[in-house]
């Protein structure tokens, strides 16, 4: 047994390099290494295999469920409960024992609540993980395959994957046979996909060569091998190190966000804790003049710090958070970082990918434009079976695609399939009758009502899977009993064309292409060429580069790929609430730009500006191009960017990357002006996800694919439309396949981000005011009695749970009256009272939210700090007044002093309140702007209903007082 030095952080191990001298990260076998070494593999002994779990451990994936006793104690230990404990004996030791011990019981109460929360999240996540399997795994001693549990799998052994598919227990890198698999889990995208084997050379790097790992979680629907051979893989990863793994460690673990708001809160707590410090000096210097003892200063000047720092801040500023999330869940949203929710509500900038967001996954067939006489375009054709069988351009749509038959039915990529739907051929899978080929190949393709005396069928030897980074793909094949193979390619056509031979492209190709990118078609291209004498073998070992080369180019096939019906109302109402809509596409980009047409993310008389860019030559320094789009010929030079106002800017991934490379300064502009990127590689739209956010945005992301994983991922809110419930993508996945479900989570988020807000100003403004209260009390030579701690804060609290879910703020506190009989009346009053008025609140900003989702936010400019001060100063006034006029009636002084004081307070409380409510609804020059915009929006009820609230309760007070003053 190999002893190591090691730590473990959030399930990875850590294990210390003696070369280094410093700890690194466990990693599988995705470090440096050839491809070779995958090939050449032949799994681990017994003796091995033990070895290496001494290093990686078990293989599996647990999410305990914490006995409660460690819960409890772990909760009890968390900063809140310990500052309450310090309380709870600070408040002992004063003499509020009733008080203390009440504030015991909802501590435990509170622990309990959230102790049983934690293990209701624990064991729903503990159910999610399935249990370890038997795999087949080669043991090098007994040069066997043997059955065993997957938990004892560690990188490095060598595993069968069964015939009929399996769900994977490990990251597993393929060395040979195919493999059909759905990746939801990992990258939202629901498509099978064909992974296929390692190539043999090269340096091996895990992204780069994700088209030929499995990946923990995901589903092996089927596998092909020649001759019913084994499908071998090499174990890569292992237990926490997977895909899977590192889904469930985001959502054990959820990325800690970097949002303004929390900074601020966090700031604003110091300044609490610096008033709390004032607050003692100011308690000491008052006693020791006044002589009291040293104990009492000591417990007087600790008690003020108790009440100015709130500990309950940070739990309830995330109930708003809880109950949004609950509603997601209700509209088919999942969330796997809840504290993403509050984000959600800041976000101003919206990117969306286009094919199967924007548009419709799946597509019509248009037409095809084959290439005649060698290099011109024939008329186009929406008739194939016009079309030779035999034609190259026939014979490419009915084999150039990763299609594969499950449970009697062809599935693959939506376009793949409609493609091959177009040509009226059948697809067979290798089956039984194997004979009819030299060699034997996995799939064969022939035209329906085949011909008996003379079939024409062609066989699929190799495939090189679609990726869009390279945006295109190949497959080599064979027709039956003929020597030729064919190459032939598809993907892009400006991609395409790249890997022709000049002569064979038409020099209308530009031209056609526009023709019908510009009405917004998906447009792709083909080529071929063809190889003889080349053995099955041969194939099998032929590089993607020899494959992809000297191309003939066949012709275009044309598609159309209709808009969503949802779209373009939600585009609409986000353009109305001021947030920016942007497109980011693998298409091409007229395609991209008449669908951002037909959304109107650009509308009708908006104008578009193609930007275009070249690498700087000694001639041209700056060979950057703004074209306005409705008339491409005519050539606008400019170099600035500001010169075209608000025009919407278009531009393609192969500009992007020439400016950032040579034109960094104008980079930023054209993320902060661009509203289509079009032919962006993933990474690409990473990048512009990146450059928004350090642009000040705050960005939010939808996409259904796998190349948009990168982007999801980097974006303050990332909603993946998936039909799993939960993907590593994203934080969040919509089972709506439509971007509605971009307004619920904005809107949830907007709900949640003010509730916080509310919550937020609530408690600091709470604390506060009952801060300046006791201080006056001291300086009096009073304090609060027991029963006016317990009422004030449990009245609070009471209504502050009935209304948390529900309401941003409420600033209004009871009245204890001096008799028995009316002890009970305000707190009862002030709590259905509350109740009413929020339950209202939330009625109207419902009713409002539905007709009118944007004009619910009262922070509909977050960056607007004047405006957001004086709202919290308004409300800081209203509390402090009614806390203090609450307070002279709760004071332990002389009934004389304490009714003077209390009238005179009173007063000045309602001439303030008259004041504010004026402010309020009539509001001087300088806000006039804002309060005419807000008047229609349930912000001015919700202010209106504060005032009113303010003036009832000083009526309840001034009722209180009457009666008081007849009692006495
Ligand atoms: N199955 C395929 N085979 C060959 N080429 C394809 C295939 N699917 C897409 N392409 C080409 O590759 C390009 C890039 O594809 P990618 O999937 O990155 O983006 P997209 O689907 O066009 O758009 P979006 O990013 O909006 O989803 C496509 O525009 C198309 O020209």
């Amino acid at each position: 047994m190999i002893n190591h030095k090691y730590f473990l952080h959030k399930k990875i191990k850590y294990i210390w390099n003696d070369e280094l001298q410093m700890f690194q990260k466990l990693r599988g076998l995705d470090g440096e290494r050839f491809c070779s070494q995958f090939h050449l593999s032949k799994g681990h002994s017994q003796e091995e295999e033990s070895r290496w779990r001494n290093i990686y451990g078990f293989n599996n994936i647990i999410a305990h469920v914490t006995p409660v006793y460690k819960l409890f104690l772990t909760e009890a230990l968390n900063p809140f409960y310990v500052f309450q404990l310090f309380s709870i004996i600070l408040w002992y030791a004063d003499d509020y024992e009733f008080y203390a011990s009440c504030i015991v019981i909802t501590c435990i109460i509170s622990l309990g609540v959230s102790v049983r929360q934690t293990r209701s999240m624990q064991r729903a996540l503990k159910h999610t993980l399935s249990p370890s399997e038997v795999v087949s795994v080669y043991r090098k001693d007994i040069q066997d395959f043997e059955s065993v549990t997957s938990d004892i799998l560690v990188p490095g052994d060598l595993i069968e994957i069964p015939p009929s598919g399996c769900v994977m227990q490990c990251d597993a890198v393929l060395i040979t046979g195919n493999c059909i698999v759905n990746e939801s889990m990992l990258t939202g995208e629901s498509v099978p996909l064909t992974k296929t084997p390692l190539p043999g050379e090269g340096v091996f790097n895990s992204n780069d060569h994700s088209k030929h790992i499995l990946f923990c979680g995901t589903h092996v629907m089927q596998t092909r091998y020649y001759d019913n051979k084994k499908v071998k893989a090499v174990v890569m990863r292992t237990g926490f190190y997977t895909a899977k793994g590192e889904l469930v460690r985001s959502i054990m673990f959820p990325k800690p966000l970097d949002f303004k708001f929390t900074k601020d809160a966090f700031k604003f707590v110091g300044v609490l804790a610096l008033v709390a410090c004032i607050g003692m000096i100011y308690t000491i210097v008052l006693m020791v003049k006044k002589g009291e003892s040293l104990s009492l200063i000591i417990i007087r000047s600790l008690d003020l710090v108790t009440i100015v720092i709130p500990p309950a801040l940070p739990a309830a500023m995330t109930v708003g958070i809880v109950f949004a999330q609950k509603r997601l869940k209700q509209s088919q949203i999942f969330c796997i970082n809840p504290s993403a929710i509050n984000l959600c509500g800041a976000i101003n900038a919206f990117c969306f990918d286009k094919t199967g967001t924007l548009t419709e996954e799946g597509l019509d067939f248009m037409c095809v434009v084959p290439v005649i006489n060698g290099n011109k375009f024939a008329k186009e054709e929406q008739q194939l079976f016009k079309l030779d069988k035999k034609d190259p351009l026939l014979v490419a749509m009915a084999t150039c695609h990763s299609l594969t038959i499950i449970d009697g039915h062809i599935v693959g990529d939506p376009l793949d399939l409609k493609m091959f739907q177009a040509t009226n051929w059948d697809l067979e899978e290798s089956g039984s009758d194997e004979s009819k080929y030299d060699v034997m190949t996995p799939t064969i393709v022939h035209p329906k009502n085949p011909d008996i005396v003379l079939p024409y069928q062609v066989g699929i030897l190799r495939m090189f899977t679609f990726s869009s980074k390279m945006q295109r793909m190949s497959v080599v094949v064979r027709e039956l009993g003929c020597d030729p193979v064919h190459c032939f390619v598809k993907g892009s056509p400006e991609i395409i064309v790249t890997f022709c031979e000049p002569s064979s492209v038409p020099c209308n190709f530009q031209e056609v292409l526009m023709f019908y990118t510009k009405q917004g078609f998906r447009v792709i291209g083909f080529a071929y060429k063809t190889l003889y004498k080349l053995s099955y073998v041969k194939i099998q070992r032929m590089e993607r580069e020899a494959v992809e080369s000297n191309l003939i180019f066949l012709g275009l096939l044309v598609l159309e790929n209709r808009l969503k019906p949802e779209s373009t109302s939600v585009i609409r109402k986000l353009k109305d609430a001021h947030i920016r809509t942007i497109m980011v596409t693998g298409d091409n980009i007229l395609t991209a730009l008449s669908v951002a047409r037909d959304c109107e993310m650009i509308e009708k008389n908006d104008k578009a500006v193609l930007v275009s860019a070249r690498a700087p030559t000694p001639s041209n320094p700056v060979d950057v191009e703004f074209n306005l789009c409705e008339d491409l010929k005519h050539k606008k030079v400019m170099l600035d960017v500001e010169q075209f106002g608000m025009n919407h800017l278009i531009v393609d991934g192969k500009s992007w990357l020439n400016i950032k490379k040579f034109y960094p300064d104008i980079l930023d502009k054209l993320a902060v002006r661009g509203t289509v990127f079009a032919r962006f590689l993933p990474e690409q739209k990473q990048q512009l996800i990146e450059l928004l956010q350090e642009n000040g945005y705050f960005v939010g992301m939808c996409g259904d694919g796998a190349n948009d994983c990168g982007a999801l991922k980097t974006a303050h809110a990332g909603i993946s439309l998936s039909e799993a419930e939960a993907s590593v993508a994203s934080p969040f996945t919509s089972k709506q396949a439509n971007i509605s479900c971009v307004l619920n989570v904005m809107r949830e988020g907007r709900a949640a981000l003010v509730t916080s807000f509310g919550t937020f100003k609530f408690m600091a403004g709470y604390s506060l005011t009952q801060f300046l209260s006791v201080c006056l009390l001291y300086w009096i030579g009073a304090n609060f009695t027991d029963f006016a701690f317990l009422y004030i804060d449990l009245v609070l609290l009471t209504s502050l749970g009935l209304t948390f879910s529900y309401t941003a703020s409420h600033w209004n506190l009871g009245k204890k009256p001096p008799s028995v009989t009316l002890i009970a009346a305000p707190p009862i009053l002030s709590v259905i009272f509350q109740l009413v008025v929020n339950l209202s609140f939330q009625f109207l900003l419902w009713r409002f939210a539905s007709n009118q989702p944007w004009s619910v936010v009262p922070f509909v400019d977050h960056n607007d700090r004047n405006y957001r001060c004086h709202e919290v100063t308004l409300i800081f006034a209203i509390s402090s007044f009614q806390y203090i006029t609450m307070s002279i009636v709760f004071t332990k002084g002389s009934p004389h002093r304490r009714n003077i004081f209390s009238n005179y307070v009173f007063l000045v409380d309602i001439i303030v309140c008259f004041v504010l409510s004026a402010y309020l609804t009539l509001c001087p020059f300088p806000w006039l702007q804002k309060v005419l915009e807000l008047s229609l929006s349930p912000s001015f009820i919700f202010r209106v209903l504060i005032v009113a609230t303010a003036i009832l309760n000083f009526m309840i007070s001034f009722i209180v007082e009457v009666i008081f003053h007849f009692l006495h």
